[in-house]
């Protein structure tokens, strides 16, 4: 798995996610909580990692995700460090908060120094990790002492133009994910189109907000222009979990009948065009109804739409349902002609 880390992202896309810091910083951690799913707890018995890894996802973009190991120096001649970071999109920073950190932040300085000269238009972004063991003003202390730091740090080198994105992370909530669905973002080319496109499905309805999520990921790769917050998306997360876990129900359920000889129940009730489209309503005690709609490369349209009279609601789901298929349709005009560009480049 680790062999050419070099060649690992075939058509060069730059959507290539490097992450680096000091030894038992997260990194590893962090790859397996959020691109396999793996339970926080069980990445206590991870063991440190001595070789560069590198995988390969597939999302609304094809993405690269490689892990250097803290232990390793990559400014030896033994690595070819230019061409790596030549082809890197975001270089990731871990810092582990819950340790002394005054190291950590002079080797990113280094780093940061070589990635920009070598690559100046890879987006730096570093992670304030383990947060959770932290109280919520040791938090905004720490923060505000690293990004202090940095920035002095910068600016000695001469590099106070060089824009840095701080997060503050944790594997045990959803901080990561949010923190990662911001950091893949960047790399879509198309992220302004989507945007504008969400913004449209939003104007018109009553829509408060609306995500397109990688639904195996559980990051959202585009979300309309309103400020995202924690619990709308810790709620819509859970919301596509849920779905996916009674889709999977029903799945089993339709299975058995058949077995049985009984007819096939479409569980989906969307339109005939599109039966094997997952779709989901659930209406919330408070109000607002979930709505989710599966929609092309492993995505879904998951939105939070304000309840109104119930007898109007119908109708209005009728017509998120209708503007939401226009949103579908155009996302896949979209694709198709960026894999178009794609394929036509040398
Ligand atoms: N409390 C807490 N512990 C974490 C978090 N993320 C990772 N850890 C723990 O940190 C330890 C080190 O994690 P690793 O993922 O192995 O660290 P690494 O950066 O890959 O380490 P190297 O392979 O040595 O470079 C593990 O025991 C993890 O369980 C977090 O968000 N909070």
């Amino acid at each position: 798995m680790e062999d050419n880390i070099y060649t690992r992202n075939p058509r060069n896309t730059n959507a290539t996610i490097l992450l680096m810091g000091l030894r038992r910083g997260g990194k590893l951690s962090i790859c397996k909580v959020v691109f396999h799913n793996m339970q926080p707890l069980d990445t206590l018995y991870l063991e440190s990692t001595s070789k560069p890894q590198s995988e390969q996802f597939s999302s609304l973009i094809d993405l690269s995700v490689m892990e250097l190991p803290g232990q390793l120096n990559y400014f030896e001649p033994n690595y070819d460090s230019e061409r790596l970071f030549s082809l890197v999109g975001a270089l990731v920073y871990v810092i582990d908060s819950q340790d002394e950190y005054l190291n950590a932040l002079t080797n990113l300085s280094m780093i940061i120094e070589y990635a920009y000269k070598v690559n100046p238009k890879i987006n730096i972004e570093v992670l304030i990790h383990k947060i959770d063991g932290l109280s919520e003003d040791y938090r905004i202390d720490a923060q505000r002492d690293i990004m202090q730091r940095t920035g002095d740090e910068l600016l000695d080198l001469g590099l106070e133009g060089v824009q840095v994105s701080f997060y503050l992370t944790s594997i045990f909530d959803h901080s990561i994910y949010e923190a990662f669905s911001r950091i893949v973002q960047k790399l879509i080319p198309e992220l302004s189109s989507l945007e504008n496109m969400l913004d449209n499905v939003v104007s018109h309805l009553n829509i408060d907000k609306v995500f397109l999520f990688d639904v195996n990921l559980k990051i959202y790769v585009a979300t309309d222009s309103l400020p995202v917050d924690i619990q709308t998306y810790e709620v819509c997360a859970e919301f596509i979990d849920m779905t996916i876990d009674l889709d999977d129900l029903y799945l089993e359920s339709d299975k058995h009948r058949q077995l049985n000889g009984e007819a096939h129940v479409n569980t989906n009730n969307d339109d005939e065009s599109n039966q094997s489209e997952l779709k989901s309503i659930s209406h919330l005690s408070n109000g607002f109804v979930l709505y989710l709609r599966q929609m092309i490369r492993g995505l879904a349209l998951v939105a939070l739409i304000r309840s109104d009279e119930v007898e109007s609601m119908d109708k209005s789901l009728r017509i998120v349902d209708y503007n939401v298929s226009l949103f579908k349709k155009a996302l896949m005009r979209m694709w198709e002609n960026s894999r178009l560009i794609k394929d036509s480049e040398p």
